[in-house]
């Protein structure tokens, strides 16, 4: 909500003008400073700053609902208002799929299937309603040039064929799916910045960033300070794309070594050697890639991971759901599920992501 536009909150025209006037254009700008701050910014009285961050606050909070008026939410919309990605058991786990208006990100090593996965969540946002899809655009942000529209044809021919047998849907459905290709962080900052207007202009009814952590390696940047700066204003700024325009928002990020990130140490790192059941302990130097701000921020997490000669989605973080692991195949229909049944994940593998004998620390 801090990023919420003060052009958006319906203020009083007066202090309306006064903010933009002064260049105070989202609920922080207005909030952090201190109201003498206020005062001198505004040239205004006590009784106006006052009136400003009352109104301002009032417009930025997120308004109190009971639970049962979440509940009769929930009911209304059907499913809760999720997307069901068609992998039962994980729907499930996940209360009937992806949530819209939160964040879920999409965490493991390379060549796991998070782009499969993505590609057919995309399809999905796309397809009809009749057929289980949210029947909008998608907006698909290829940082990696990865989408490849043959592929996520591919997927729906061989997941939905007797939708796909329809003359022309092909080509329908990839017709709703925007992609853009920001070449460097500064190209997807501006990306962003516009984005508003792009998911009004052309009801866009899902996002996907593809990944977020190759953003990063995009600009080559050595301190990590500046490498997570620019991430963490992302963040916040796709939270609060995914709250106003209550559509799912689906993130991906990558795992690297550890020795590329200097001083990526964090707490979550201390009980590394505990527990480890397949491989030699958490010894490993892989972390993921992007910082212990989006293992909080996210609201649903998947790790893709692969041991004991199997790959793994596990929901290592879920307000619906323990976390659990399914094992999973990539077929020419896109992702499988061999089982249905999660297999209970507990202790530090929650938060470790393996790859073939690997542990990865999530963070
Ligand atoms: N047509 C297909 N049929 C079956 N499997 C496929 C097909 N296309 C891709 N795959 C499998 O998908 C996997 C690659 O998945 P994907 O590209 O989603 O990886 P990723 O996790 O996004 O990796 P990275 O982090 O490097 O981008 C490989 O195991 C590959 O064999």
């Amino acid at each position: 909500m801090a990023n919420m536009p003060v052009s958006e909150m319906r203020l009083p025209p007066h202090l309306a003008h006064l903010l933009a006037a002064r260049r105070l254009d989202t609920a922080k700008d207005v909030l952090s400073l201190p109201e003498v701050e206020l005062m001198a910014v505004l040239d205004a009285g006590l009784p106006t700053a006052r009136a400003a961050v009352a109104h301002v606050s009032e417009a930025a909070c997120p308004p109190c609902q009971t639970a049962l008026a979440l509940l009769e939410e929930r009911v209304r919309l059907g499913g809760g208002g999720r997307l069901a990605t068609t992998l039962c058991g994980l729907d499930e786990a996940l209360g009937g799929g992806i949530p819209m208006g939160k964040l879920t990100e999409v965490v493991g090593p390379s060549g796991i299937g998070k782009t499969q996965f993505c590609l057919k969540v995309a399809l999905l946002g796309a397809l009809p309603e009749y057929y289980g899809g949210l029947d909008g655009r998608v907006l698909y942000i290829d940082t990696e040039s990865k989408f490849s529209s043959r592929r996520m044809i591919e997927i729906g021919q061989k997941s939905f064929p007797q939708v796909f047998r329809q003359e022309g849907l092909a080509q329908k459905m990839a017709g709703r799916i925007l992609v853009t290709r920001p070449t460097s962080l500064a190209d997807f900052t501006k990306s962003l910045e516009q984005m508003k207007v792009t998911l009004l202009q052309h009801d866009v009814k899902l996002l996907i960033v593809d990944s977020m952590a190759a953003l990063t390696s995009l600009e080559n940047e050595r301190a990590t300070g500046f490498r997570q700066h620019p991430l963490r204003w992302a963040l916040s700024f796709l939270k609060s794309i995914a709250e106003f325009s209550r559509i799912p928002v689906v993130v991906t990020n990558q795992v690297r070594s550890q020795s590329n990130v200097d001083g990526y140490h964090f707490s979550f790192e201390v009980d590394r050697k505990d527990g480890d059941n397949c491989t030699g302990g958490f010894d490993s130097h892989l972390v993921a890639a992007l910082g212990i701000q989006w293992a909080h921020a996210v609201t649903v997490r998947l790790v893709f991971e692969s041991h004991s000669g199997h790959r793994f989605i596990k929901v290592a973080k879920s307000p619906m759901s323990p976390a659990v692991a399914f094992p999973f195949v990539v077929e020419t229909s896109g992702i499988t599920l061999l089982s249905d049944e999660g297999i209970d994940v507990t202790g530090p593998e929650i938060t470790s992501i393996r790859c073939q004998g690997k542990n990865v620390l999530a963070q």
